[in-house]
């Protein structure tokens, strides 16, 4: 990257919004955090304040750039990162939301998706989406919005209203109202969009009864955004880099080759692995998706979703109090009693991938007298390895994965080289860490840099990934494998169907 320049990404989370500024090596040099509030109007619901998600993303900037010592007309570009499927509905005239947003982990329109699988719809949605018919997705939380919040219909009809996932409404206010549009990857993620071919689609539209007025433009990931207003930043600054944050952590981990791998592990685990030009369809429940879009290309990838990663750790500390932080999991599953099979399915909002049960309820199999916190800690480690491995599996059965394929890990809970070394002996094979675990904000921060012309294409990008650590497996086959057994074990006897 070209001396003194810096990039400013925005990675608006689950959980929080943040702001990290970049150097000209694409070095992380400050940050800006702020967690926002969660709303659970009744069980299986989630939602977000819209407005909230804004101002602490405004609040993230301001703190990132003070403690880089910059103004915002020192920074060359905004790269934007954000949680993926989350719906936003607001006025076009006002700005305003409609209602708060509809969060990703949401569950209220599960009876609407089970109906339209079971009319025999889901053929057409993975054929021309690649998605499945569950809630997860965009398409059912905006039509829902449509029908509850009271003249929304005739609004809509009426092209008074737009459509977002988080990285649309946030570009939408930093442009001051000027610019409603996405990137290819989160419209990916919304099953309205036809993968294949690029574009909404009219008949996944006419499914969801959604007008197209209230679609936004589709650009690829390094594209102009538009420029952020006096208003809204005190300065004209470009955006030029937009992927939904599992895509994005793709980019970071520099996943440009087919049949490369990543896994994120933050709140759940996304693992997508690169399937080239090519957009593999699965046998086994698995999503296809575009990992990103350059040039007009779409580069395709698989992924497999866990929705409870590092959650279950968190409810170790919050709901169990066993620990009192994440960090002590590790030491306590070293000290646990090896001749214990103890398991923990944690399926606290039903299961993703590969099993899309969203009826599941979580389990603990196997515990004798002597089973404690240890044990109890060990098999919570333990689970985010296993569902790995049913994803996985699921990929070398699509033929995507094969016994070659490296995998490269990020996120919060790859701290812990506990996990990281269970995640190798269950894999059988091996486990790279980066030294930079920003992947997500690196990726969008790249993807603007690239744009601006201040860092070179996706093969120099690539050749300054830096391995931290390499895994490898010390289990032999056989114990993993029976291990693994008792693992599918448990799930079976904790889905929904049996
Ligand atoms: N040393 C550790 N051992 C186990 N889990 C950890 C450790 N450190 C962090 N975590 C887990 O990682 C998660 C935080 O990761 P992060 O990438 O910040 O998540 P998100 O972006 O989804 O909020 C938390 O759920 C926490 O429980
Ligand atoms: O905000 P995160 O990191 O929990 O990621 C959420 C995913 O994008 C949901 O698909």
């Amino acid at each position: 990257m070209k001396n003194g320049e810096h990039i400013l990404a925005l990675d608006q989370g689950t959980t929080s919004s943040r702001a990290i500024v970049f150097d000209d090596k694409l070095r992380p040099i400050a940050t800006g955090q702020y967690e926002f509030t969660q709303h659970f109007p009744q069980s299986g619901w989630v939602e977000h304040d819209a407005q909230e998600i804004w101002s602490t993303t405004r609040k993230a900037i301001s703190t990132a750039l003070a403690d880089a010592d910059l103004t915002p007309r020192q920074i060359a570009a905004i790269g934007i990162t954000n949680q993926r499927e989350t719906v936003v509905v607001w006025d076009r005239d006002t700005g305003e939301a409609i209602h708060r947003a509809i969060v990703w982990q949401d569950r209220r329109t599960a009876q609407t998706t089970d109906r339209l699988r079971d009319e025999g719809h889901e053929e057409e949605v993975i054929t021309r989406t690649g998605l499945l018919l569950d809630p997860y997705f965009s398409a059912s939380k905006l039509a829902w919005l449509l029908d509850n919040v009271e003249g929304a219909r005739a609004s809509a009809r009426e092209g008074r209203l737009a459509f977002g996932t988080i990285d649309t409404w946030l570009i939408w206010n930093l442009t001051d109202g000027k610019r409603h549009v996405t990137d290819a990857t989160n419209a990916a993620r919304t099953m309205l969009y036809n993968i294949h071919e690029g574009r909404w689609d009219d008949h996944m539209l006419d499914m969801w009864n959604i007008p197209a007025s209230m679609m936004p433009e589709v650009m690829d990931c390094a594209a102009e955004f538009g420029m952020t207003s006096g208003e809204t930043l005190g300065a004209a600054v470009p955006i030029r880099g937009v992927a939904g944050d599992q895509q994005a952590a793709t980019v970071g981990q520099a996943c440009f080759e087919k049949g490369m791998m990543k896994s994120t592990y933050g709140t759940g685990c996304f693992a997508l692995l690169n399937t080239g030009d090519t957009a593999v369809r699965s046998q086994n429940r698995l999503l296809t998706t575009i990992g990103y879009q350059i040039g007009g290309k779409p580069t395709y990838a698989v992924e497999g979703s866990i929705f409870m990663a590092g959650a279950a750790v968190q409810w170790l500390r919050d709901g169990l109090g066993l620990i009192g932080s994440a960090g002590q999991t590790g030491g306590l599953a070293q000290d646990a009693d090896p001749h214990q099979n103890v398991y923990l399915v944690p399926a606290f909002t039903g299961l993703g991938a590969p099993y899309w049960d969203a009826d599941a309820r979580g389990a603990l199999f196997g515990m004798t007298r002597n089973t404690g916190p240890k044990e109890i800690a060990k098999a919570t480690l333990e689970s985010v390895a296993y569902q790995t491995r049913d994803l996985f599996e699921a990929m070398k059965k699509d033929g995507a994965a094969t016994d070659a394929t490296v995998l490269r890990v990020d996120g919060g809970m790859t701290a812990s080289d506990w996990t990281m070394q269970a995640l190798a002996d269950q894999l059988q094979a091996p486990v790279d860490r980066p030294i930079v675990r920003e992947t997500t904000a690196l990726g969008a921060a790249y993807l603007a840099a690239m744009q601006s012309d201040i860092a070179g294409p996706p093969e120099d990008f690539a050749k300054s990934w830096q391995r931290d650590k390499q895994f490898t497996p010390q289990m032999d086959t056989e114990t993993a494998n029976r291990k693994y057994a008792g693992w599918r074990d448990a799930v079976r006897r904790t889905l929904s169907t049996t």
